[in-house]
């Protein structure tokens, strides 16, 4: 394929914006580059990638001064895009929030489950439309009106249609509750977990999660917790162990619940496992399923099962703090059939206690959904019942599914109005229910314009999300064959020299040599370069200064390398006084030999050096030496 072909099917805008330059010089010595640059699949995998540069001697010190600017300038252009992603991001949500806000924060279904093959269909007593139930007995005739009606024939999927937006919403943060009520055999259990060939709300719900995480640039965990409510009693459906199968064992070893001032609610003890991956998610529902199925196997019918998904997402933009929500979903047990059976004892007891809740529970909704200063959560702790509903983060839910489930049969038809008046308690809590059918019309355009847009944002918002991957695999290449590259300049920094360059380095530049004359000259008046006859002064000094002190015995070679800038301790006597010697008798030595009187010197030093004539010392302050010193200046001058 074209070079140029391959590189308009990649459409790497922002690689061309801010790497052109480099990719023509990288193509001249490696024209493989184009060819090997990722497809989109290979993009997802980035741990298949070929390595791609792997020859970093093809890159010159100016590319590689231009690599270095096009990392700065990705790494730039990925925080732009970053932003532009969040801002997308914000938009998407926005628009989610407008469309549920408009369909009301508390949506309420109703479910009908088909005829029980056992049961004689005598007469119907229910009437279904799309959003309207009419319910007709014993002469009378009642509408319950709700946001959808799913029919006896509706598949899964459609109902989990209308669950999906809600959990965008659990992992844009919000708390969200998804709540299946209804008598006993009305399809709740069906509704919620669904069975193995038509999986229900938890499982689909579990899933989508972890396929809506692959989307998201922040990092976003969940845990899991199950538990089950029977009679006031919690049990915890992850736990390690479940010791118990008898319910008395387990009422003695129930969780506890603490309520705070402010009504929230923490259930103590409550087993909470991180879900990695969607099949771990799955094993762990799976545990706390069998665990429900094999304990209170006479009661189970009656008690509630609670899923809760706790979403901890760690962004940037939260400055290092964690943003939690809590997808609840709960299938809420029904006792109305013990109370019809003619219960007696604590079976009536249960049934009793339920309803009352059911009531105390309406009452709750309806107090904080119309943000009352008073709310009842104490009718709802004292009957214990579906106390683990207190827990805040149910109520306080942004957004909350109710989904009441029927059954359509004539016998069941005071528990469906029992169910149907709860619904409608939950879901009149929302105001503006009842609206005209043109605002409901123009409502429904709204959402339509809404859907519009969070479609749009969300399709943008994954453009710049492909676009933030591409370059960020640009990036980690280009930043490889940088740190190679610059690994192997370091190399050829700290290779061992050559002779040639030995002798430069460490060598004191002959005067005589042609390249230093060169510089000297180049960056000096002439005037001030060095005669023919000063050149040989400073030799033959230099040839005296090195001769005496190769004779002394005790000088070592290192000792002799002073400078001005080293501060020497030299205890031998003998070395300060051929230096003083050298000083005297030679006035040509090196200015910076002076400083060996640095002040540094040692007291034994000092005492040696005071026992010599005073006149002798190295000292600037000797008048003799000053002379000398200024003379030895002016001459060194002419070396320069
Ligand atoms: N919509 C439906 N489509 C097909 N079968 C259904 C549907 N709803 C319920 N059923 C079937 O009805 C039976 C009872 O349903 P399920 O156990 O879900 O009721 P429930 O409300 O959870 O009862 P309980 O409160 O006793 O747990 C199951 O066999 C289930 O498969």
């Amino acid at each position: 394929m074209p070079i140029s072909t391959e590189k308009e099917q990649i459409s790497l805008t922002v690689v061309e914006n801010v790497a052109g330059s480099f990719e023509s010089s990288l193509m001249k010595s490696n024209p493989d580059y184009f060819s090997r640059l990722p497809l989109e699949s290979e993009l997802m995998v980035p741990a298949q990638l070929p390595n791609l540069f792997t020859d970093v001697n093809v890159v010159s010190e100016h590319e590689n001064n231009e690599l270095q600017q096009s990392i700065l300038n990705l790494e730039g252009e990925i925080e732009q895009l970053r932003q532009k992603e969040r801002l997308l991001d914000k938009k998407r949500r926005g628009a989610l929030n407008k469309i549920l806000d408009i369909k009301g924060s508390i949506r309420v279904f109703c479910r009908v489950r088909p005829f029980p093959l056992t049961d004689r269909r005598l007469r119907e007593p229910l009437s279904l439309g799309l959003e309207k139930v009419v319910v007709r007995s014993a002469g009378c005739r009642k509408e319950y009106q709700f946001d959808k009606i799913f029919h006896e024939d509706a598949p899964q999927e459609e109902v989990f249609a209308e669950v999906e937006p809600i959990l965008r919403s659990a992992l844009d943060g919000y708390n969200v509750c998804i709540l299946a009520y209804g008598q006993t055999g009305t399809g709740k259990t069906f509704a919620m977990d669904g069975t193995i060939d038509q999986p229900g709300i938890i499982p689909r719900a579990l899933e989508e999660l972890f396929h809506q995480r692959s989307f998201e640039n922040s990092s976003v965990t969940f845990s899991m917790s199950m538990l089950e409510v029977y009679m006031g009693h919690l049990r915890d459906l992850l736990a390690p162990k479940v010791a118990t199968r008898s319910y008395e064992a387990f009422a003695r070893s129930n969780l506890n619940i603490q309520t705070d001032p402010k009504g929230f609610v923490e259930i103590e003890g409550l087993t909470e496992v991180p879900i990695a991956d969607y099949a771990k998610a799955k094993w762990w529902y799976a545990k706390g399923r069998r665990a429900r199925a094999t304990s209170w196997t006479n009661v189970n019918e009656t008690s509630s099962s609670l899923t809760r998904i706790i979403i901890s997402r760690h962004r940037d933009d939260l400055k290092g703090k964690t943003e939690v929500s809590k997808l609840w979903m709960v299938d809420l047990g029904g006792s109305e059939r013990l109370l019809k059976t003619g219960a007696t004892g604590q079976t009536l007891d249960e049934g009793k206690a339920i309803n009352l809740s059911l009531s105390a529970l309406g009452d709750v909704i309806a107090a904080l959904r119309r943000k009352r200063v008073h709310v009842p959560y104490r009718q709802v702790l004292a009957w214990k019942y579906l106390i683990t509903l207190n827990d805040l983060s149910i109520f306080l839910a942004v957004m909350e599914l109710v989904l009441i489930c029927l059954c359509p049969c004539e016998e069941d038809v005071g528990e469906t109005i029992c169910s149907l008046t709860f619904a409608t308690r939950a879901r009149a809590v929302e105001t503006n229910r009842e609206l005209s059918e043109d605002i409901m019309k123009l409502r429904q355009k709204r959402i339509l314009e809404l859907e519009d847009d969070m479609r749009e944002a969300e399709e943008e918002c994954q453009k710049v999300r492909n676009q933030v991957q591409k370059a960020q695999f640009l990036l980690t290449e280009y930043r490889k064959l940088f740190s190679k590259s610059d690994q192997s300049t370091e190399d050829k920094e700290n290779a061992p020299t050559t002779p040639e360059l030995t002798k430069v380095v460490t060598k004191t530049p002959p005067i005589a040599d042609k390249g230093v004359k060169r510089n000297m000259t180049s960056s000096f008046p002439r005037f001030m370069t060095s005669t023919v006859a000063s050149r040989q002064r400073q030799s033959s000094a230099e040839r005296e200064l090195i001769g005496r002190a190769r004779g002394s015995k005790s000088v070592t070679r290192s000792s002799l390398q002073f400078s001005a800038s080293q501060s020497i301790s030299y205890s031998d006597i003998r070395l300060k006084a051929m230096i003083r010697e050298s000083n005297k008798k030679s006035r040509y030595g090196d200015t910076k030999q002076t400083h060996i009187e640095s002040p540094k010197c040692n007291g034994s030093d000092l005492k040696a050096a005071a026992s010599l004539p005073r006149s002798k010392l190295v000292n600037s302050s000797d008048p003799n030496l000053r002379t000398t010193l200024n003379r030895h200046r002016r001459r060194m001058s002419d070396l320069i």
